[in-house]
């Protein structure tokens, strides 16, 4: 068995079944002193994402909320990442440096004002300061029926598009956007701009070989997941194909994988993206029923025919978006209109559905009823004011961003671990074409135009199974009930996450996760003949006493691959037809 090396005293609060701990809440009132200094007071809460709260807030001493903390654990792995995707990549300067270089008036863009730590009942959290943006357009979408005016949809194409040009630049991908990601600008001009938040998922994407990595695999919000990102492989041309997924569904129409409830199986979500792609035009006729857009088809051409370390020509792009709305004589300035009419709407299936929100829908109207909304106080209020200063703020550059331990504080059903059961045929018989090795380009899986064209003739929609030869990521499931919520590959591995760290110093051969044996070899000193300890990767057979002063902790593991039918056989025979067999370092532990 595992010795615990060392329990974690404080426990983060969790709720009765829940493997993860819930963020604290902060009362309003509370001043947060950032890595400055300067002190923030926290207003009403204005928005609870998956894994912490967002609160409006204001320079202690000024009266308006005009900035936003985002406050969450310590052991929280997305506010870790968007910090440090901030702090490296987009602070004010930076953005107004690209807006300077590109002529951009703005640009959708979040940026990062302060930061720091604070321990909220013992608890050490970390903090954000960010600017207060507007509505988020997913409650227009919801208002309309679940549409968006045409003209608008191209607008935020193109906003979107300069966005990810920002993000990529600077060597990342956002990996996440939704339109619940996307809000509004606030201020006399803010309804002309939408800004994408959220950079929890935030990863350098790759510039190099196409290579799937299980850990990340199906990371991001189900319904736009890119098809490398259902690889666990972070490109620029995954960015641009999940905006092209989120702009055909806010034209009206259902995405298959949507249509046919296939969400709760991410691996059959990811089957019908690589049919629908393969066969674009088909696709998108039987989404379409008026005709297909013809933004809507360039776009998705263009994304399908991207290698994936292909630098995206945003130009090209946002011209299709730009020559469209020259075509229906729409304006590219002003406030985005998001109400509906039979004009801005002629490419939708179905005639708009009456705006429940009435005339309310405009994006200065949403102000409007923002603030009005303001006073509305989530946590508890109170008059005292706690004062409480930021720890020194430890980065922890071994971080990884796929420990996200937090559980969604808000009644939306957000998927547990613990519910998950993982099949031991993790991956299906028909995934006969590994991403690792692409028949055709060695750049690109997907460029081929051979496979593609394999695809196109022999699947259809109902029987590609034979014929399609994808490799598709582990079947992992998710309970029913989720949707728009992002989820996190490491959420959908039933590992029980205590603050325990162990360690092992022992054979060990267990069949862990899918289909995975974990073998670990511990590192065995022994005495040379002169005396001097030297290593040896000998497997011990017997449980060693720990405190021993001849052994040291395992220093390496090797993962293999179970067989399909789930036998396994010896480690050497196994590893040769076992090519994504990964070797995994372990840290040794120091007290
Ligand atoms: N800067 C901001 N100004 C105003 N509202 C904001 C801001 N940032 C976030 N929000 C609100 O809070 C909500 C959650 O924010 P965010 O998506 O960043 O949290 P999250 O925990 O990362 O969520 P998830 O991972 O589930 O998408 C947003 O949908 C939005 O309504």
């Amino acid at each position: 068995m595992p010795r615990v090396a060392k329990p974690k005293p404080a426990a983060a609060k969790k709720a009765k079944g829940k493997l993860y701990a819930m963020p604290e809440k902060l009362k309003e009132g509370t001043i947060l002193s950032d890595l400055t200094k300067t002190q923030w007071r926290i207003g009403p809460s204005i928005g609870v994402g998956g894994f912490g709260e967002i609160y409006a807030a204001s320079r202690n001493g000024e009266n308006s909320y005009n900035a936003v903390v985002k406050c969450e654990p310590h052991a929280n792995g997305p506010l870790f990442v968007e910090m440090h995707f901030y702090l490296r990549n987009a602070k004010l300067e930076d953005i107004e440096k690209f807006k300077q270089k590109r002529g951009l008036k703005s640009l959708g863009m979040p940026y990062i004002i302060a930061n720091g730590s604070v321990d909220i009942n013992s608890q050490k959290h970390r903090f954000i300061v960010m600017p207060r943006y507007g509505s988020d357009i997913s409650k227009f979408y919801a208002q309309n029926g679940k549409r968006l005016p045409e003209v608008t949809v191209y607008r935020l194409a193109i906003q979107m598009l300069d966005v990810y040009e920002f993000i990529h630049s600077t060597g990342y991908v956002h990996a996440d956007l939704k339109a619940a990601n996307i809000l509004l600008g606030m201020g006399k001009s803010g309804g002309s701009q939408a800004y994408l938040v959220d950079f929890g998922l935030a990863s350098h994407y790759t510039t190099g070989d196409f290579k799937p990595d299980p850990k990340k695999m199906h990371n991001g919000t189900i319904e736009y997941t890119s098809r490398d990102a259902h690889l666990g492989v972070a490109t620029r041309r995954a960015d641009l194909e999940i905006l092209g997924y989120n702009i055909i569904e806010w034209l009206g129409v259902e995405l298959p994988w949507i249509k046919d409830k296939l969400l709760t199986v991410p691996s059959k979500v990811q089957k019908a993206k690589e049919i629908f792609m393969a066969d674009l035009s088909s696709a998108l006729k039987s989404l379409f029923a008026k005709g297909v857009p013809v933004p809507i088809i360039d776009y998705m051409n263009y994304v399908a025919q991207l290698n994936h370390n292909e630098a995206p020509d945003y130009e090209k792009c946002r011209k299709m978006f730009l020559n469209a709305l020259k075509q229906m004589k729409a304006d590219n300035t002003g406030d985005l209109n998001f109400k509906l009419t039979a004009q801005n709407n002629s490419n939708n299936k179905s005639p708009p559905v009456k705006n429940t929100a009435g005339a309310d829908s405009t994006a200065a109207a949403s102000r409007k009823k923002i603030k009005k909304e303001e006073p509305t106080v989530m946590n508890d209020s109170s008059d005292s004011e706690d004062v409480i200063n930021d720890s020194e703020e430890e980065v922890d550059t071994k971080y990884t961003p796929r420990r996200k331990l937090q559980a969604k504080p808000s009644p939306s059903p957000r998927f547990k671990a613990t519910n998950v059961k993982l099949p031991r045929k993790a991956v299906p018989k028909q995934a006969s074409v590994s991403p690792k090795k692409p028949e055709q380009k060695k750049s690109s899986p997907r460029r081929s135009p051979l496979k593609r064209k394999k695809i196109e003739n022999n699947v259809t929609p109902k029987a590609q199974d034979a014929s399609a030869k994808i490799n598709f990521s582990p079947a992992i499931s998710l309970r029913g009930g989720r949707s728009g919520k992002t989820v996190i590959n490491d959420d959908l591995t039933p590992q029980p996450r205590s603050n325990k760290t162990y360690e092992f110093n022992f054979e060990l051969d267990v069949s862990m996760d899918a289909n995975v044996i974990v073998n670990v070899k511990r590192k065995k000193k022994v005495q040379s003949s002169n005396g001097t300890p030297t290593s040896s990767t000998k497997t011990s057979s017997s449980i060693r006493d720990l405190t021993s002063k001849d052994s040291s902790p395992a220093t390496r593991m090797k993962l293999r691959k179970l067989n399909v039918d789930g036998g396994a056989s010896s480690p050497t025979s196994n590893l040769a037809r076992s090519p994504r067999t990964p070797a995994v370092t372990v840290r040794k532990y120091r007290r």
